[in-house]
């Protein structure tokens, strides 16, 4: 629809007042986490694939890391598969497995990828075995126990943790027009497949990029305290501590270690927001107060 006059100063004001950040991010790479509980419906997941599309038509590099764990658990429920979580990671069984990779790699990868082209984009949907672009190990979860000294070791299955990223692959995209969807699925050197915690991926894609930033689109305002406050700008011994008395537990704990390992390697800043709201990614980017919890390399 067209605008009238009104709204096209408004609009063009709006552009306007963009410049300083396009000045700052053009260039630079972007990775971008979907966290499966953020994919609520087409309108929001739509308007999703349309700021990737406007980020890499400006000039920004915009890479995709997406989740899928209740996508995952709704494929499970049909085919009577219990699901069990360990520290927020999926028990992974190779019966689960299969289903993980059906679900990420297929369904939710092509999701995306098909809004981004059917928004004007370029989409590459790709899992860590293409390109062999995740190299993954298995994952040993420790749990706490009464005695300190000795933390239970637990055996998740499938699980794995990222060993190394090709980033010959990410390079190449991102020096096109293609943005890429990466399902984060790992292989070993034999070939095995890994369930991989999307956000444990997206922070070492940024991590190897050096990117400037890591979003992390999840279905909550931001980290919190126990009143509901959302917390933004923590040290690492703030954020152990709130590990330690129980305020951050179950998917926060992987979503923030992954961001603090993130800016500790050289990401310039983390941000964990609402992916909820319609176009946060873009008002992350584009206000100087941001949305959500801000964590940047602060020594603490
Ligand atoms: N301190 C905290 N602040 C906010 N959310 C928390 C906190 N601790 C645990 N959570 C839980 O973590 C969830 C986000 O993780 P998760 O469900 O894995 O999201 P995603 O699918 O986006 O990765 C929140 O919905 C909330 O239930
Ligand atoms: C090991 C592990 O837990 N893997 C996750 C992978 C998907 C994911 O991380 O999805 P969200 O970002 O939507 O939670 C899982 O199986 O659910």
């Amino acid at each position: 629809m067209p605008l009238n006059r009104d709204d096209a100063i408004n609009t063009v004001n709006v552009l306007s007042q963009a410049l300083p950040y396009l000045q700052r991010f053009v260039g630079k790479t972007i990775v971008v986490k979907y966290g499966g509980n953020a994919m609520i419906d087409d309108e929001l997941k739509n308007s999703f694939a349309r700021d990737m599309v406007m980020l890499k038509l400006i000039g920004i590099n915009p890479i995709v890391v997406h989740g899928g764990g209740p996508q995952i658990g709704e494929l499970l429920n049909k085919l009577n598969i219990e699901s069990h979580f360990v520290n927020g990671m999926r028990v992974t069984t190779s019966e689960t497995m299969d289903v993980v990779e059906m679900v990420l790699g297929g369904l939710v990868n092509k999701d995306i990828v098909n809004l981004i082209n059917q928004n004007g984009g370029n989409a590459i949907g790709l899992t860590g075995k293409d390109g062999q672009l995740l190299h993954a190990r298995k994952l040993h979860v420790t749990k706490a126990t009464p005695d300190l000294e000795k933390p239970e070791i637990i055996d998740i299955g499938h699980v794995g943790e990222v060993a190394s990223i090709n980033t010959k692959v990410l390079d190449m995209l991102n020096d096109s027009d293609f943005i890429p969807v990466i399902a984060p699925i790992g292989v070993d050197s034999e070939g095995h497949s890994y369930n991989i915690n999307a956000d444990l991926v997206a922070g070492k894609v940024a991590e190897v990029l050096k990117a400037e930033k890591l979003i992390l689109l999840t279905n909550i305002a931001g980290l919190m305290d126990k009143q509901g406050n959302i917390l933004t700008g923590l040290t690492t011994q703030q954020v152990d501590d709130l590990i330690a008395d129980g305020t951050i537990y179950g998917g926060m704990l992987p979503k923030i270690q992954c961001a603090l390992d993130a800016v500790h390697a050289g990401v310039t800043s983390a941000h964990i927001i609402d992916g909820r709201v319609a176009h946060s990614t873009l008002l992350e980017l584009f206000t100087d107060e941001g949305v959500g919890t801000l964590i940047t390399n602060r020594k603490g």
